[in-house]
């Protein structure tokens, strides 16, 4: 399988008051086309940086100091987003990569019906369509996310949050984007809607192969769903691999801590348990492995937690990679 997005060592930096905060720190990671990848992480590691980088919109006091985000287009060409310029860029957003977050909802105007947003769209990125290709391609996504064509007459504040997340679904695919960032797509939503949007989106993946990256702080939701799961602590990737490689053989104790901390029906709900203790301050990290003051291998001296040799990732697995260099134990001594 061939990789879509190649990000090398992605930095991005926050100047705040007091400092330079690195939300995003030498991320790297391939997505592969086709592939419906999730990245999890706690509040405040990096998740919508790490989105905001890959779709360029961050914004001052935010900046990308290094790296590069390698997009392989539908013919196969390597095109470096982070050197093309925001008008260069902008023929790519909509087009090839695409978003739905969790606000998302608001960026419909309420001024507009819902079909002005379709034509409006289609019309800034293509000004030769007829208004009847529009819509005739709106209303094949409208079926695909399971939304009636009424609903193309209607003004946003008369559908409901589900039904308007749906909506921008369906207006984040009207250009064919082969790319689709979902950042927390569902978290305004009840636990009986969100399912049913997840299920909508494996739907639309399975007919129309977009590759999808979720970025959310709840494993449970995209656990189903995802090929490849990333995890991120504290700005750095910690652990990337297939699905159900994470699940069952976690390789960093972060990400097992995460893993035993899902609540599931089969089990013991008494059994699950929260990690320890809190992410560290960007602005005042330890000297050590950013996880040590969580981690049972530092606590019980099995690891000396030194930060050199959280530097790289090691490979843990046949597709699995980690930043934990005691992984062996990861699975014997945590609990
Ligand atoms: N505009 C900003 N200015 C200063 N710091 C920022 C800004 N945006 C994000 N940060 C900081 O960057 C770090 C990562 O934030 P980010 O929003 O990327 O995390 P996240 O994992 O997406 O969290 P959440 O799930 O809560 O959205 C945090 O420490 C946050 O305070």
């Amino acid at each position: 399988m061939e990789p879509i997005l190649k990000i090398r060592n992605l930095s991005i930096d926050y100047k705040v008051n007091n400092g330079t905060l690195r939300a995003c720190d030498n991320v790297s990671l391939d997505i592969y086309k086709g592939d419906i990848v999730g990245i999890i992480g706690e509040s405040g590691s990096g998740k919508s940086t790490l989105a905001s980088g890959i779709l360029k919109t961050i914004k001052s006091p935010g900046e990308i100091s290094e790296g590069q985000i390698i997009y392989c287009d539908k013919e196969d060409k390597e095109i470096d987003l982070l050197k093309l310029t925001e008008e260069e860029y902008a023929k790519y957003r909509w087009s090839n990569i695409t978003t739905v977050f969790q606000a998302a909802q608001n960026v419909l105007n309420p001024t507009l019906k819902i079909k002005e947003h379709f034509l409006e769209t289609a019309w800034a990125h293509n000004n030769k369509l007829t208004k009847h290709e529009i819509l005739d391609k709106t209303k094949e996504l409208l079926k695909n996310v399971r939304l009636e064509e009424r609903v193309l007459d209607s003004y946003p504040h008369q559908l409901s949050g589900g039904m308007k997340q749906r909506t921008i679904i369906a207006l984040s695919l009207l250009l064919s984007p082969d790319i689709l960032i979902l950042d927390e797509p569902t978290t305004a939503l009840d636990v009986i809607t969100q399912w049913y949007i997840m299920d909508i989106l494996r739907k639309v993946h399975e007919e129309m192969g977009i590759t999808m990256i979720f970025l959310t702080h709840d494993v449970s939701v995209i656990g189903s769903i995802v090929d490849r799961l990333g995890v991120m602590y504290a700005g750095e990737l910690v652990e990337y691999g297939m699905v159900e490689d994470i699940f069952k053989k976690p390789t960093h104790p972060y990400t097992y801590g995460l893993m035993h901390a899902i609540p599931s029906l089969h089990d013991d709900v008494s059994k699950r348990k929260a990690i320890p203790g809190y992410p560290p301050n960007l602005l005042e990290l330890p000297d050590s492995c950013r996880f040590a003051p969580r981690c049972y291998l530092y606590k019980d001296g099995i690891c000396d937690g030194d930060s050199k040799k959280t530097d790289k990732l090691y490979t843990s697995g046949p597709d699995q990679l980690t930043r934990c260099y005691m992984w062996e134990k990861v699975n014997k001594i945590c609990r």
